[in-house]
């Protein structure tokens, strides 16, 4: 056995093993609190000056009150009220930019549809689908069995095939889902959410046997109400399928700042201290969301990594305009990563060659040196090489993304050329660009003797 270290706290002895006795480790080790169990968190756990409630602010959150979308809450409720009188209502398609509150609106007047029907006594249920998720005609048709069995989980009937997720004909799951409706009667309203991403899968198979089951039920109806931000998708769909569909159509408009405000404004109440915000704070959400396309996402985003920021800044009492700016950048390097991270395999090798570049002192490339780059080390990775042309094209698709920005400059006789530099955290793209397998090996480039040998190719 090694050393052994006590550390007396309260009346119970803490015994650390060392092998030998470290006092540096010891002090790192030892948190200075009473309670060893919360030592190192309790800094946060204690210190609310900025939250009262952060989950207010979160995606999951389902807030109750919606404003500025009462028309839009009013016109899905008029649609949907006569399955409260067990008659079918019309199909809805609702249509509008993201983070407008289509899924905030059907989600509540759903939950409210069903409340009424309890109290009526009659039978109206929703089940909600992502079809970003759930994105095949199976699927959609299981998941709709399987939502309808949580529903009935308590009813007498224990007899009911349950389906199972994969493996059966899919003729068979649309069989026993029709079954299981009958079986359970009154109005069932089915939100496909995201119904462009199921269409574009799988093709309007899936909304083509669902907009007709109600031709094969007696006993209970069947509605939908799609929602899209894609309206492309109808293109895709056959006629007949587009009409029954689309029997009522509703839009939600993009946010304005003002609207967006009163949204903040209304979260901030339950979700931050009394006097946590500063002034400017919730216009300027607003407004940089406004800026955008009206999204009520990205507003309630900036304004919870805002103070996500303050409460991290030990400083800081309230959280400030200044964090709004600080999260802006942080949300604007995210979603950039995220890009990259998607890019194909030869535009990244590009950005790694802007990244050599980079390393090598300079802060403005031309199209050209980024060319030379890129061919001098496509073929050590084994990657086909591309024409100046193609480069150039993908060197225009990084800057349309937002990865770089480009500017055409003229050289006076040698014509006129693209530049192009970094906005952003060029060590965040590094990493994200290395973990593609493909550009793995570029780890251990040694740049600084490719660039002997690049001076001297170069510039003969
Ligand atoms: N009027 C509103 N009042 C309060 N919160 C809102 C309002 N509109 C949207 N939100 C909130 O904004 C976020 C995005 O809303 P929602 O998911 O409903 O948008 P969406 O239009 O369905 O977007 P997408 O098309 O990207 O799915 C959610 O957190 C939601 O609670």
């Amino acid at each position: 056995m090694g050393n052994r270290g006590v550390y007396k706290r309260s009346d119970k002895p803490i015994v650390i093993y060392s092998q030998p006795t470290n006092p540096q480790l010891l002090s790192v080790t030892m948190p200075e609190t009473d309670d060893p169990s919360t030592g190192l968190f309790k800094k946060y756990l204690t210190n609310n000056r900025i939250f009262k409630d952060r989950e207010v602010l979160r995606h999951s959150y389902r807030p109750q009150i919606l404003p500025h979308r009462k028309p839009q809450i009013d016109e899905v409720a008029s649609i949907l009220a006569p399955s409260l009188r067990n008659e079918t209502p019309s199909n809805i398609l609702i249509y509008g930019k993201t983070g407008t509150g289509k899924t905030a609106c059907v989600r509540y007047v759903g939950s409210e549809l069903e409340k009424a029907s309890s109290k009526m006594g009659t039978l109206c249920r929703i089940v909600h689908l992502n079809c970003e998720v759930i994105d095949t005609q199976y699927r959609v048709l299981a998941q709709i069995a399987k939502c309808l069995d949580v529903v009935d989980e308590m009813s007498s009937d224990k007899t009911r095939t349950h389906i199972p997720m994969t493996g059966w004909p899919t003729d068979q799951v649309y069989a026993e889902l029709k079954n299981q409706l009958e079986a359970g009667g009154g109005v069932l309203v089915i939100v496909l959410d995201e119904i462009d991403k199921l269409v574009k899968k799988s093709g309007d198979d899936t909304l083509y046997n669902l907009t007709r089951i109600n031709a094969d039920l007696k006993s209970s109806k069947v509605s939908i109400i799609g929602i899209s931000n894609d309206l492309s998708f109808k293109d895709f769909l056959d006629p007949r399928v587009l009409s029954s569909l689309s029997e009522e159509e509703i839009v939600f408009p993009p946010y304005n700042a003002p609207q967006l405000v009163d949204i903040l404004a209304q979260r901030a109440e339950q979700a931050f201290v009394t006097g946590a915000i500063a002034e400017g704070v919730i216009p300027l959400c607003a407004a940089l969301a406004a800026q955008e396309h009206g999204d009520a996402r990205r507003a309630l985003d900036l304004f919870r990594i805002s103070g996500e920021l303050a409460d991290r800044d030990e400083e800081s009492k309230q959280v400030t305009e200044g964090h709004v700016k600080q999260a802006q950048a942080k949300i604007e390097t995210d979603s950039m990563i995220e890009c990259i991270a998607t890019l194909p395999t030869q535009s990244k090798l590009i950005l790694y060659s802007m990244l050599i570049l980079e390393q090598l002192g300079q802060n403005i490339f031309t199209s050209g040196e980024v060319s030379r780059i890129y061919q001098d080390i496509a073929p050590s990775i084994e990657l086909d090489v591309l024409t100046h042309r193609r480069i150039t094209d993908l060197i225009s698709e990084l800057n349309m993304l937002g990865v770089i920005n480009t500017r055409v400059v003229s050289r006076g006789r040698y014509g006129r050329t693209k530049e192009m530099w970094f906005d952003a955290n060029t060590g965040k793209i590094r990493e994200v660009v290395l973990k593609d397998s493909r550009l793995n090996g570029l780890k251990d480039l040694d740049v600084s003797q490719m660039e002997a040998k690049w001076l001297k190719t170069w510039f003969r």
